[in-house]
């Protein structure tokens, strides 16, 4: 995998927060980064700065964070101190982020098919009949039936596992080079986690998109990531393959990371439940 391309390369991030208890240190001196083709997961407890992470790399702080010091290069462009209007070109063209509850992402009112056109008309398809081609090849990617029906659908006709899969179909339908998945599975049952493991499969067997998958869910970790970064208190403690930090953790709280993971009923190796 050594030989593949850079594709998310960030340096010594560092983020501080203004809240009730003054300003805090969310994240620091985090550096990692991630090749074409390759899934690294963020792992730690509630609070230790993973969405502020991702949210910066989208270039999408809250007001109340800032991003203090660090490197943020996203093939090769820097992203950090980038004008808002060019951030929102890179988002969903050269970025895409899927969420928890995929409910969020979609317009109510809209169908399916007519936010998949939005998108992929802003993003540089032409003509509606070329971006429905390419809402079917994506939907059809992410292994669900019938994609012409699902895009005269609305959102609520889906189910929560259904929607969420439409939605990674769209993360992915202006061929982003980068993927930020913040809890993608969290909301779901585990039938449904299933399939979206299958879906970021089908996503990394194309070898060409870097996925930074947040997840509390070590077994989501273990089925689809090649590294993970553990993170506490706003810092990243160890890092390594998931072999190496399951089997020969150096931090004792990686360790109880993995152990509370045995104690979920259930896991997943390559998106088929065990
Ligand atoms: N909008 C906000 N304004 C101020 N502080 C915030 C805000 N969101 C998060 N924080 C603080 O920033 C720090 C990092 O939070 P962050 O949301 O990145 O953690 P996390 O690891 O993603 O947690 P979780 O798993 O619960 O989502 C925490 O101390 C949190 O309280």
């Amino acid at each position: 995998m050594s030989d593949r391309q850079t594709v998310l390369d960030v340096r010594h991030l560092s983020i501080e927060v203004q809240s009730d208890r003054g300003q805090t240190k969310a994240v620091q001196d985090v550096t990692f980064r991630i090749r074409a083709g390759e899934v690294l997961g963020i792992v730690g407890e509630s609070g230790c700065g993973k969405s502020m992470t991702c949210l910066s790399i989208l270039g999408l702080l809250p007001p109340s964070a800032s991003l203090t010091y660090g490197s943020i290069r996203l093939g090769g462009r820097e992203l950090t101190g980038l004008a808002p209007r060019e951030m929102i070109r890179i988002r969903g063209s050269e970025v895409s982020l899927v969420v928890q509850n995929p409910m969020t992402a979609f317009n109510p009112l809209l169908t399916i098919g007519s936010q998949f056109i939005e998108t992929l008309r802003l993003h540089g398809f032409r003509s509606r009949k070329e971006a429905t081609e390419q809402a079917i090849r994506c939907l059809a990617r992410m292994n669900l039936k019938d994609p012409g029906r699902i895009l005269s659908q609305y959102p609520f006709e889906l189910s929560g596992g259904m929607l969420q899969r439409v939605m990674i179909g769209l993360s992915i339908s202006t061929n982003p080079a980068l993927l930020v998945a913040d809890e993608p599975t969290t909301a779901l049952d585990s039938m449904n986690r299933g399939g979206v493991i299958d879906a970021f499969h089908a996503i990394k067997a194309n070898r060409e998109t870097a996925i930074l998958l947040v997840s509390h869910d070590l077994n989501v970790i273990e089925a689809l990531a090649d590294a993970v970064v553990v993170m506490k208190k706003g810092r990243i403690i160890e890092s390594g393959t998931v072999e190496k930090l399951r089997d020969n953790p150096e931090q004792e709280y990686t360790k109880l990371l993995w152990e509370a993971r045995l104690t979920r009923s259930s896991r997943y190796q390559n998106g088929s439940r065990v």
